[in-house]
């Protein structure tokens, strides 16, 4: 079984809720990448989502795309990355889901990034840009090697819902709100009938992000969906510690840590 579905099944069965970090791979290095992961495997997540740094990130807010841009120029590349996935898959067994907009696995190819995602220990790939409708081709070569492709449903994607849960595994990324990506205020309270909607198609788990940035809307939204994914806010707990040229590694991964383990400790009550 995938790691995914094992990290769910065990979550219900402790009527628990996944938190879902996702990091933007190489920012502002690969080796604080690295140590930040297996961090925050430590502190309580429990898949984690790598970004893959991308120049034209059209979904993301400023905080993502600043992480993309520093993580490029820190020179950050795809076989890099692998190396690094091979690294933390000898160090832990969390789920780890790439997430990447096309073009980057477009120009490595798709056959290829499927082989060496799985190779180095990828469960699950998310690609924002690729929808279920064009997506026939990479989700079989991803099956070939026992990746899932998370889908994303977004809340004007309603008469495709059918047709993106019958082409989903692991677990359905619902998009909170329109927009980009970045942490935003607001109670996320709105989400029980976009979820109910989807949970009428699918008994696949339901994992919410875009602008989750506090404890209390994590532990709103654990109340209605298997999953909260939080990627901004968490990413400014590592800015804060990057001025012109100094990185205060050690007071970002605590800082990162300690937001993490807040979160987690709010879903579970
Ligand atoms: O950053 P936020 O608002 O917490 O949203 C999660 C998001 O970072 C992560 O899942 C993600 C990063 N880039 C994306 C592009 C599209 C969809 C989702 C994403």
């Amino acid at each position: 079984m995938n790691r995914i579905d094992q990290t769910f099944k065990k979550l219900a069965s402790q009527n628990k809720k996944a938190l879902i970090p996702y990091v933007s791979v190489g920012d502002p290095n690969l080796e604080f990448t690295e140590r930040l992961v297996l961090k925050l495997a430590e502190e309580g997540a429990d898949l984690i989502e790598l970004g893959i740094p991308y120049s034209d990130p059209v979904a993301d807010g400023p905080t993502i795309q600043k992480a993309s841009a520093r993580a490029l120029s820190g020179g950050v590349t795809l076989e890099k990355i692998f190396s690094l996935i091979l690294r933390l898959r000898e160090k832990t067994q969390i789920p780890l889901i790439i997430m990447s907009y096309f073009n980057p696995i477009y120009v490595k190819g798709m056959e290829n990034f499927t082989k060496k995602a799985s190779a180095s220990g990828i469960d699950g790939i998310i690609i924002p840009d690729l929808p279920v409708e064009e997506a026939g081709i990479f989700n079989e070569l991803a099956k070939e090697q026992g990746i899932y492709l998370i889908n994303l449903i977004a809340p004007t994607s309603n008469k495709r819902i059918k047709k993106i849960v019958q082409n989903s595994k692991g677990f359905i990324y619902c998009v909170s709100s329109l927009g980009v990506t970045g942490a935003r205020a607001g109670n996320f309270n709105n989400l029980e009938t976009f979820l109910q909607n989807i949970r009428a198609e699918t008994d696949l788990p339901l994992a919410v992000g875009f602008g989750v940035s506090t404890s209390e809307q994590a532990k709103n939204i654990a109340q209605y969906a298997e999953g909260v994914i939080i990627g901004s806010a968490l990413i400014n707990q590592i800015e804060k510690n990057i001025d012109q040229n100094y990185f205060n590694q050690e007071k970002a991964l605590s800082d990162a840590s300690s937001f993490i383990r807040d979160l987690k400790g709010a879903m579970s009550i």
